[in-house]
């Protein structure tokens, strides 16, 4: 039933999520509901308005009503799942909840937001405060925007948004990174996880530090380790940028890439390719049409990123995008 927080956050900063619009932000600021990081609390920190939170604190309501938070995703998709998670709010915590989307085209003014007819995700359910508290979303269609609504005020520390991305395909070149998350690519096994998760590899942008990366535990035997994943769209494959940046003591000294179809066998993409520490590496490959790819990375260590710039094919995206409106 909640097997939906394994999927992505579409709201994530990380993948350029935002909060557009709040009613009131008096103790709090919205913004703070889509930081990828977990929220934190430090007791008696007080500044001009109150104690210092880690989220969104609207004021005590002398008046009926509720406080609206609006979302844009960083990544617009199908929505599996939401978490309205109160850390930290125990006094203060809204007593319900409830959640609509939005799917719109191009870039709305946030008054237009606010005017605009939302589909109902999560009916007004009670919440649990200092607390995840998890709602399944059952809609099938493809969202842009979250709106989250908290009866009658208080503070939510993050809004997550668990879903799969689905890309407009009118926006994406020729040619893109079809290892990218935000484009739907997933990771759909892997031998070790222990110092870092390997979807790390697959996020936006540059790896801040080395926990921004896929990092295995030091190998004692005679193995290597490896991950699978499950591209955003078939695609023949044309650059491989392994980049080992931040690893400096703990780079794989070796990688190899191979891909399947679901038509084809296991086949190699990139020959064993030696590694340096803390490096941006691009190989220029040429490969037949992949759905999969698994990386081995020889014996063991930490990368940053992978990304795979590949041509999909023609239509996949397109139906996958249809299906869902
Ligand atoms: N001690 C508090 O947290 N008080 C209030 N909130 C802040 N941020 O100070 C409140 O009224 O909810």
């Amino acid at each position: 039933m909640d097997e939906f927080i394994a999927l992505p956050d579409l709201a994530s900063r990380a993948f350029g999520g935002g909060v557009v619009y709040a009613n009131d932000e008096f103790f709090a600021a919205a913004d703070h509901l889509v930081l990828p990081t977990a929220p934190v609390f430090a007791p008696r920190t007080f500044d001009h308005k109150g104690q210092v939170y880690d989220g969104w604190e609207t004021r005590r309501r002398r008046q009926p009503g509720s406080d609206v938070a609006i979302v844009r995703l960083g990544a617009p998709g199908v929505i599996r799942g939401v978490d309205v998670d109160t850390a930290f709010f125990t006094g203060n915590f809204p007593p319900y909840a409830s959640i609509d989307g939005l799917a719109v085209e191009g870039y709305p003014a946030p008054a237009e937001l606010v005017e605009a007819e939302w589909i109902p995700l999560v009916a007004k359910s009670p919440l649990e405060g200092d607390s995840r508290n998890l709602f399944a979303v059952t809609d099938e269609r493809r969202f842009t925007h979250v709106r989250l609504t908290i009866h009658p005020d208080g503070g939510v520390a993050r809004l997550r948004v668990h879903g799969t991305p689905v890309p407009d395909p009118a926006l994406l070149p020729s040619e893109f990174d079809v290892a990218a998350i935000a484009y739907g690519a997933t990771v759909t096994d892997c031998s070790n996880t222990f110092y870092g998760h390997p979807e790390k590899m697959l996020m936006p942008g540059l790896a801040l530090h080395m926990g921004d990366g896929w990092e295995t535990s030091r190998r004692r035997d005679d193995g290597y380790d490896w991950v699978e994943i499950r591209l955003a769209a078939p695609a023949q494959l044309s650059f491989v940028d392994l980049d080992t940046t931040h690893f400096k003591g703990n780079a794989p000294g070796f990688a190899t890439l191979i891909g399947k179809s679901d038509k084809s066998n296991w086949a190699e993409i990139l020959p064993k390719v030696a590694l340096t520490p803390d490096t941006p590496h691009r190989f220029r490959v040429e490969s037949p049409t992949v759905t999969h790819v698994r990386l081995d990375i020889f014996p063991d260590g930490g990368m940053a990123r992978l990304r795979l710039h590949g041509r999909p094919t023609p239509g996949f995206l397109d139906d996958n995008f249809r299906r869902c409106h």
